[in-house]
C-alpha cells in the first residue's frame, strides 16, 4: 500500500476565522480563551476534512496564531531580553515578539522578519547568543497531537528541525562578534529530545521533522551536525520523516541517505529531476521515500498521470511499502478550497486545485499506485485526465501580438539615455528637492471607509462616478496631509488599490482572480495572489488618471507608483506552461507603456516597486545568474523608456541584500528605498562594502508595527547612514508603505520623520 500525506495546512480557516479572531484579540475585543476556541475549531475542521479526503498522514502542530518559527522560539525559551519582565501573559509576549507592542507602560519593537526561503511568507527570526538558555516552556506538538486525538484523528505531528531552526536564526545584538547560532546545537538537542520523546509517549508513530535548509548550498557543510543530531534524536523519537522542500538535495543526498531516519521527503514539484538519484541513494537503506508530487506552492490541478509515473519509478526501486505520496511542501502557501469560489467560470475552476482539493489529489494518486480498483478512484483519475487535456488546449492558444513584441525587445530598450550623474542634474531642475528629501513608499492607511467604498463599488452599490469621486477625496486628504506634515516628494496614497499586485492584475489581460484565495504573508496579514493564466498585455492605462489628478492638486512633485514586473510575477500564481522569464517580460512591456504614459501626463518621478525580486532568487547559487539576468532586464525594460528628467525610484523591503547587490546596482534606478530599520541597518554595510552610486533611502522606521518611532531613534538611524553614505545621496523615508497602519501612528511617525530630516539638514549641511 502506498500511503498519502499532507505536509501542512493553511491556518486561516475557511472564512478567515483565525485572522479575524487574532485581530479582534489584539484590539481587546475578545479574550485569550475565545481566541483559543476559534483556533481549536479551525484546527479540528482542517484535520477532519483532510481525513475525509482519504489522506493517511494528517499534519498537526503546523497551525500557528502568528508564525511557526515564532512558535518554536516561544516553546524553546528563545525570548529576547527586551520582551522579558514586561508583566505580560505568555500569549502577549508571543505577539509582542511578532509585531512589537506599544502601550502606556510598554514600548518594544517587533523582531526582525525574513522571507521563508523563496516564498512570500515571512517568519520571525530567532535571536540567539551564548547566553541563550533553551528549555521546553511548553510542548505545542504534543498539545496539538492530543487535541486531534481527542477529536478522533490520529495525526503525524510537524516540527521544524533543529538544524534549520538554528540556520534560520541570527546572532542577538549582545552576542560575541564571531558567534554562530549553529554552535548551540549541542545545547538545543536535549530540548528536541524532550519534545520528541514526549510525542512518542503521547502515541505518535511518525513525526515530520522539517529540514528545508537541506535544499540550500550551505547545508553541504553541515553534514556532521546533521549526523550527530539525528543519530541522537532517533533513539528516543517516533519514526522521523526528514522533510525537505522548495528545492533539490543535490550532493547533500550523499550524507542524508546515511542518516538513521525512517523516511525522507523530497520536493518533486520544484525538482522532479532529483527522483532517480534520491531513489538510487535510498535503495540500500530501509528508508521510506515521500514524493512531493502535488505542488504546495502553486494552484494548478496536478497532472495525475505524470505524478503516477514518478510514483512508479520509486515503487520499482523500493516497493510500495516504502513509498508515500505527498504534497511537495506545506499547503500553507495555497488557499483553503476551491469550493468557496463562486465567480470563476466552470472552465477556469476546472484548471485549479487548492489545499483541500490537493488533499484529495494525494489520496487519489496513492490509491492508484496501490492498485486500487475502487470506482471512485478510477472516476477521479479519468476526470483529472480530461481536465488536464482541456487545460492543455487552452494553454496552446496565445496572444501573437504580445509574443511578437517580446521577441523584438532590443538591448537599447533596456538603457536610460544618459548616465546617472547627468540624469540627477536634469531631475533636480524639475523636482527641486531639498537635501535629505523626505518621501513615503506609496500607500497611506487603508481605512475602513476606503474598504467599505470599494466593497460597495464592487457590489454595484456605488456608480463608477461616485467611486471615483470618493477616491479623489481620499487623494485630496492624503496630499493635504503630506503638505501639512512637510513631506517633500508626495504620493497619492494608493487608495484605489486593494492590493499592490491584484490592482494591476485586474487591469491587465491574462489574469484571473479568486474571491477567497487568501494566502498568509505574515502574522494576520493575508494576500490574495492573482493567477496568471495567459499572455499578459495592458489594454488601458492603469494609474495615470490618479497620479495626474494628485499632481493637479499640489505644487509639490508627485511620485507615480507602480508595482514592478518581477514582483507582480512572484506574488501571483504563475503559469506552469511557459517560463517565468516570458511572463516577466510580458509584464515589463505592459508597465513600460504605463511609465511612458505617466511621464506624458506630467509626472516627474515614478516608483516601480520590486519588493519581491529577492525572494524569487533561486535557492541554489548555480541558478542565480539566469534569474537575475531576466529579472533585472525586466525592471529596466519597464523603466528605461523615459527622458533623463524623469526620476525613477524603486523599493525593496527585505534585508538580505549582500547576495544580490550587484544586480540592484544594475537596475540603475535613480533612487532606491530599502528596508533597513529592523535589521539594525546592517545592510548599510553592504553598501559600504560595494559602494553605491545612485540615491538611496534606507527606511528609518518599521511600518509593520503600530509603534511610533521617537525622533531621536530616527536621528540615530540617519547618523548610521551618514557614516557610510554621502549626504547628497540620502532620502528619508519609512521602510515600506503605510497601508496596514492607522492614521494616528502614521501622523505621529511622519511628523518625527520630517523633523529628523530637518535636524539632518541643520547638522549635515
Ligand atoms: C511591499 S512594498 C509596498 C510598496 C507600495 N508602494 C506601498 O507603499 O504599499
Ligand atoms: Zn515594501
Amino acid at each position: 500500500m502506498v500511503a498519502s500525506s499532507v505536509l501542512g495546512f493553511p491556518r486561516i480557516g475557511g472564512n478567515r476565522e483565525v485572522k479575524k479572531a487574532v485581530e479582534a484579540y489584539w484590539a481587546g475585543k475578545i479574550s485569550a480563551d475565545e481566541l483559543t476556541k476559534v483556533a481549536a475549531d479551525v484546527k479540528k475542521t482542517s484535520w477532519a476534512s483532510v481525513k475525509a479526503h482519504g489522506v493517511d498522514y494528517i499534519p498537526s502542530g503546523d497551525f500557528s496564531l502568528y508564525d511557526h518559527v515564532l512558535d518554536h522560539s516561544a516553546a524553546f525559551n528563545v525570548i529576547p531580553k527586551r520582551y522579558v519582565g514586561l508583566e505580560l501573559s505568555a500569549l502577549d509576549v508571543y505577539f509582542a515578539m511578532g509585531r512589537g507592542r506599544q502601550t502606556e507602560n510598554v514600548d518594544v519593537p517587533a523582531s526582525e522578519m525574513k522571507k521563508w526561503f523563496d516564498s512570500n511568507y515571512h517568519f520571525v527570526v530567532p535571536e540567539l547568543s551564548e547566553e541563550t538558555e533553551f528549555k521546553l516552556n511548553f510542548n505545542k506538538a504534543v498539545e496539538e497531537f492530543n487535541e486531534a486525538k481527542a477529536a478522533g484523528i490520529l495525526t503525524r505531528p510537524v516540527v521544524l528541525g533543529p538544524i534549520s531552526y538554528l540556520v534560520l536564526s541570527k546572532a542577538a545584538k549582545d552576542a560575541k562578534p564571531d558567534f554562530q547560532p549553529i554552535s548551540l546545537l549541542p545545547r538545543l538537542i536535549p530540548v528536541y529530545k524532550q519534545l520528541l520523546s514526549d510525542l512518542k509517549s503521547a502515541g505518535a508513530e511518525w513525526v515530520q521533522v522539517d529540514e528545508p535548509v537541506l535544499v540550500l548550498d550551505s547545508a553541504a557543510a553541515l553534514d556532521k551536525q546533521f549526523t550527530a543530531a539525528y543519530s541522537d534524536l532517533v533513539t528516543i523519537a517516533p519514526k522521523i520523516m526528514l522533510t525537505t522542500y522548495f528545492g533539490r538535495l543535490d550532493s547533500n543526498i550523499a550524507f542524508v541517505s546515511k542518516l538513521p531516519v525512517a523516511g525522507l521527503h523530497i520536493d518533486l514539484d520544484r525538482a522532479p529531476a532529483q527522483l532517480v538519484e534520491v531513489v538510487e541513494a535510498l535503495k540500500p537503506t530501509e528508508m521510506v521515500v515521500s514524493l512531493g508530487v502535488v505542488s504546495g506552492r502553486n494552484i494548478w490541478k496536478t497532472d495525475i498521470a505524470a505524478a503516477i509515473k514518478l510514483g512508479q519509478t520509486a515503487i520499482e526501486a523500493l516497493g510500495q511499502e516504502r513509498v508515500v505520496v505527498a504534497t511537495s511542501s506545506s499547503l500553507l502557501h495555497t488557499p483553503v478550497t476551491l469550493a468557496s469560489e463562486k465567480k470563476l467560470t466552470a472552465e477556469q475552476k476546472d484548471w485549479f486545485a487548492f489545499a483541500l482539493e490537493k488533499a484529495e489529489e494525494v489520496a487519489v494518486i496513492a490509491a492508484v499506485l496501490s492498485g486500487s480498483q475502487d470506482a471512485k478512484v478510477t472516476a477521479a483519475l479519468e476526470k483529472n485526465g480530461q481536465s488536464i487535456a482541456k487545460r492543455r488546449r487552452f494553454e496552446s492558444t496565445s496572444d501573437d501580438a504580445v509574443r511578437k513584441r517580446v521577441a523584438s525587445i532590443t538591448p537599447e530598450m533596456l538603457h536610460r539615455k544618459s548616465p546617472f550623474a547627468t540624469r540627477q542634474e536634469a531631475q533636480q531642475k524639475h523636482l527641486n528637492l531639498p537635501k535629505f528629501p523626505t518621501t513615503t513608499i506609496g500607500s497611506f492607511p487603508q481605512t475602513k471607509e476606503i474598504r467599505a467604498a470599494r466593497a460597495k463599488f464592487t457590489k454595484g452599490q456605488l456608480t463608477q462616478e461616485e467611486y471615483e469621486d470618493f477616491i479623489k477625496k481620499e487623494i485630496d486628504l492624503v496630499v493635504k496631509f503630506q503638505e501639512e506634515v512637510g513631506l517633500d516628494l508626495l504620493v497619492h496614497g494608493e487608495p484605489e488599490r486593494n492590493d499592490m499586485v491584484q490592482y494591476f492584475g485586474e487591469l491587465l489581460e491574462g489574469f484571473v482572480f479568486t474571491q477567497n484565495g487568501w494566502v498568509q504573508s505574515y502574522g494576520s496579514r493575508y494576500v490574495r495572489p492573482p493567477i496568471i493564466v495567459s499572455d499578459v498585455s495592458r489594454p488601458v492605462p492603469m494609474t495615470v488618471k490618479w497620479s495626474a489628478y494628485a499632481q493637479s492638486v499640489t505644487g509639490k512633485p508627485m511620485k507615480g507608483m507602480l508595482t514592478g514586473p518581477v514582483t507582480i510575477l512572484n506574488w501571483s500564481f504563475p503559469r506552469a506552461d511557459v517560463t517565468r522569464e516570458l511572463q516577466s517580460k510580458q509584464l515589463a512591456l505592459a508597465l513600460r507603456d504605463e511609465v511612458i504614459d505617466l511621464e506624458k501626463a506630467g509626472i516627474h518621478a515614478i516608483q516601480v516597486d520590486e519588493p519581491a525580486i529577492r525572494e524569487g532568487l533561486p535557492l541554489r547559487r548555480v541558478d542565480w545568474d539566469g534569474y537575475l539576468k531576466w529579472a533585472v532586464d525586466s525592471f529596466k525594460l519597464a523603466t528605461a523608456g523615459v527622458s533623463d528628467t524623469l526620476q525613477t525610484h524603486s523599493h525593496f523591503c527585505y534585508s538580505d541584500f549582500d547576495d544580490i547587490f550587484p544586480s540592484i546596482q544594475r537596475l540603475d534606478a535613480d533612487v532606491i528605498s530599502i528596508e533597513a530599520s529592523k535589521s539594525d541597518m546592517k545592510l548599510l554595510h553592504t553598501f559600504k562594502q560595494y559602494g553605491y552610486s545612485n540615491q538611496i533611502g534606507p527606511g528609518v522606521y518599521d511600518i509593520h508595527s503600530p509603534r511610533v518611532p521617537p525622533r531621536p531613534e530616527i536621528e540615530e538611524r540617519l547618523k548610521a547612514m551618514l557614516a557610510i553614505l554621502p549626504s547628497s545621496l540620502i532620502f528619508v523615508n519609512p521602510d515600506c508603505g503605510l497601508k496596514t497602519r492607522g492614521w494616528k501612528e502614521t501622523e505621529a511617525s511622519l511628523v518625527n520623520l520630517v523633523s529628523a530630516a530637518k535636524w539632518a539638514r541643520e547638522n549635515y549641511a
